[in-house]
């Protein structure tokens, strides 16, 4: 099988090293070159021993020039805005990006600014953007592997972890009709590796630790990327109210949605939509009738598993949840994910292996 040359931008940060331990378990990526601004000079595996064996690469700075004459591929694990500065010099240089951040998932630059408080310095490249969700928008991540073959850097814009699970448990109620009306209510829980590797009061362990709290609520800035796939897949507008909470997991995200049924809707209908809908996903797994996905049944793994059921008794609402793992389907998998199909590779390439079972 032919390598492809993969630079991982971030490689010291938690989506950033997961990124790494997949790339290079992956029979056609080649990690050439791992960049981080202060471990510059330091080999990946001082920083995380857990790689020891594995890897011996050395850091190095995430310069444009270099990074395009080390890969093809550059995976993007940086905090949104170093992605707005890095995306436009590689593109130009002809490195593919795949970019982890928020920076290209919102189409309307104007909704960037609002919500992430910074003018967005390339807008033009949005319209050449896709949102890496492959499971709602498979056609378009495919249509960059033809734009690639035609010698064209391409850019794929990874979802983040709340709306990538928020979507997915949401989606097929939308797309099949079996939910009415412009609200999705959306209560989420991630655990703490979702905040990155540096702390701060809130991920602190002696706060966090035995504790769960919502936050970022009313204002959380993924609500308009979560609103932006639901009406798109629902074909009308949507909006969501979003609560994330954060709770004492290391990693795991389950985001549990609130959605009207519409009028005659059973529990069998929804139940076979979700099943249909997911019946030839690779990653993802409908549960059976009467089942609810749990986090340690996805943690480390590329995999979502969501559960349904209809609350037909009162307010006949459509109750749907999805877990998955924050660094996996929500960060480093998905990446990889969306990756193997621009390269032309088969989707689940290197990304198959199961969950411990403890
Ligand atoms: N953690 C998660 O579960 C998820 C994360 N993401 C996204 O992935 C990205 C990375 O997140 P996460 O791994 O949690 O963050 P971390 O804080 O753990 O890591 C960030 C990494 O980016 C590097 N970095 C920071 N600023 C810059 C810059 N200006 N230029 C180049 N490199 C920089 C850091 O190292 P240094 O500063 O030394 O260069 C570090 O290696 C973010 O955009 C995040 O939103 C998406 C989904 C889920
Ligand atoms: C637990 C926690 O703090 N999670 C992060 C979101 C995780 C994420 O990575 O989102 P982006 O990819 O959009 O940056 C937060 O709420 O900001």
């Amino acid at each position: 099988m032919e390598r492809v040359r993969a630079c991982v931008v971030g490689a010291t940060g938690y989506a950033g090293v997961e990124v790494c331990r997949l790339v290079l378990a992956h029979p056609a990526l080649e990690l050439t070159m791992a960049t981080d601004r202060k471990e510059a000079g330091t080999r990946l595996d001082a920083v995380y021993p857990s790689l020891a064996g594995a890897c011996e690469i050395v850091l190095s700075l995430p310069e444009p020039d270099a990074i395009a004459a080390a890969a093809d591929v550059a995976f993007l694990a940086v905090p949104h805005t170093a992605s707005l500065a890095l995306t436009p010099e590689l593109l130009a240089r002809g490195v593919n990006v795949i970019d982890l951040s928020a920076d290209y998932r919102l189409h309307d630059p104007a909704v960037y600014e609002a919500w992430y408080a910074t003018p967005h310095t390339s807008p033009e490249l949005l319209s050449q953007t896709v949102y890496g969700l492959p499971e709602l928008f498979r056609a378009g991540v495919a249509e960059l592997a033809a734009r690639r073959a035609a010698g064209e850097a391409v850019l794929v814009a990874v979802p983040g972890c709340y709306p990538t699970a928020t979507a997915l448990a949401a989606a097929p109620a939308l797309a099949s009709g079996l939910a009415t009306g412009d609200l999705v209510i959306a209560d989420a829980i991630s655990g703490v590796s979702g905040a990155g590797r540096g702390c701060n009061a809130r991920t602190h362990f002696c706060h966090a630790n035995e504790s769960v709290e919502a936050y970022g609520v009313a204002k959380h800035r993924h609500t308009p990327e979560i609103e932006q796939t639901l009406s798109e897949v629902a074909g009308r507008e949507m909006s969501v109210v979003f609560t994330p909470h954060l709770a004492p997991l290391t990693r795991g995200l389950l985001s549990t949605v609130y959605l009207e049924a519409a009028p005659g809707v059973t529990a069998e209908d929804v139940q076979a939509a979700y099943e249909r809908a997911y019946a030839d996903e690779p990653l993802v797994t409908a549960l059976p009738a009467g089942s609810m996905p749990a986090t340690s049944s996805v943690f480390g793994t590329a995999r979502a598993q969501v559960g349904v059921a209809l609350d037909d008794r009162r307010r006949r609402t459509i109750v749907a949840s999805c877990a998955i793992d924050n660094l996996g389907k929500g960060a480093a998998a998905q990446a990889v994910q969306c990756a193997n199909i621009v390269l032309g590779l088969p989707e689940t390439t290197g990304l198959l292996a199961p969950a411990p079972l403890v």
